[in-house]
């Protein structure tokens, strides 16, 4: 069995291509959205949400039959129509422009599949049964949806901001690499559920860094591995 590689793909203002407007047509439609992509479609007709988008300018709509040179100028395309022949032409066209190709029928055609994807905010899990099953990927899915709740989005957004100061603030490597490993540790998710995920101000956060990379040096001075996780709730201006 050939493998796939899991790649996070930037389509920001990229021409991605639709081909078809139905249900399958709708859903990698609303992906690409999320991802900020420009989205063409070419389908005579199109489902009621996807003649919204149009309407709203949030994609462009060309209500007509796929014909061969559509696709010139594309980034990716998606061939979601319900002919397989159609598909098939996409594809063809795809591959010889050397355009990403997504095929809803006939996977084997393009260059990649999608994986069934929870989102909560910048925590992004795909799940792919690499073609054995969409619908066993979905229900992993789902079984992961309630380990990873919507708390999730607060934590990354607190650890994003911290990423960012510990980059700006730590110049010496180990220092930052001790302080970006105890951001992303258990320790620290704890710390801020008992504080509801709100997020921090950027004094707090220089507070952290300073504390815990006192503690370090402290421990570095007694001549002792660090103990604990460093975090200490009792100093005034700490959570
Ligand atoms: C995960 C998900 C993501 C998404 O599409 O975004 C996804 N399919 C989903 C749903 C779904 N798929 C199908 C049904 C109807 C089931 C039924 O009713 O029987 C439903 C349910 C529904 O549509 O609600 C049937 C189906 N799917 C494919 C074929 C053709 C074939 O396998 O040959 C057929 C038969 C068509 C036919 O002839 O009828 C092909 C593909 N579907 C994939 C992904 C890729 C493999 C991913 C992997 O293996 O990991 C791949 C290879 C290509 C691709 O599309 O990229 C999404 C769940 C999202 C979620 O809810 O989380
Ligand atoms: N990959 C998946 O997740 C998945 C899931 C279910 C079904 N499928 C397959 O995906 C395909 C689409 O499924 P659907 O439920 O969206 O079908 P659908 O019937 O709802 O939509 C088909 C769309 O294709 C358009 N179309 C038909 N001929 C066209 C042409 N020549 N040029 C442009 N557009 C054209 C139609 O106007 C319609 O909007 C089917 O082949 C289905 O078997 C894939």
């Amino acid at each position: 069995m050939p493998g796939y590689v899991p790649v996070m793909l930037d389509c920001e203002n990229r021409s991605c291509m639709v081909i078809g407007g139905g249900r399958v047509a709708e859903r990698k439609i609303g992906e690409l959205l999320v991802a900020s992509a420009l989205v063409t479609v070419i389908s005579p007709a199109v489902t009621p949400v996807i003649r919204q988008y149009h309407e709203q300018g949030k994609l462009n709509w060309m209500p007509k039959m796929y014909t061969c040179g559509d696709l010139e100028g594309a980034f990716m395309v998606h061939a979601a129509t319900d002919d397989s022949k159609v598909n098939r032409a996409v594809a063809d066209e795809a591959r010889a422009r050397g355009i990403l190709a997504n095929v809803a029928d006939q996977p084997e055609l393009g260059d990649f599949i999608h994986p069934s994807v929870l989102r909560r905010g910048r925590l992004l899990i795909a799940v792919s049964a690499s073609g054995a099953g969409p619908l066993a990927a979905r229900a992993i899915r789902r079984k992961l949806e309630d380990d990873y709740g919507v708390e999730y989005e607060a934590y990354l957004d607190v650890l994003y901001e911290m990423r960012q100061a510990i980059r700006e603030q730590v110049d010496d490597p180990e220092s930052r690499r001790v302080l970006l490993s105890k951001v992303a540790g258990e320790e620290m998710f704890a710390l801020l559920r008992q504080g509801g995920f709100k997020s921090w101000s950027q004094e707090e956060i220089k507070h952290w860094i300073k504390n815990n990379q006192e503690e370090k040096n402290a421990d570095n001075r007694s001549g002792q591995q660090t103990k604990r996780a460093g975090i200490d709730t009792d100093g005034p201006g700490y959570r």
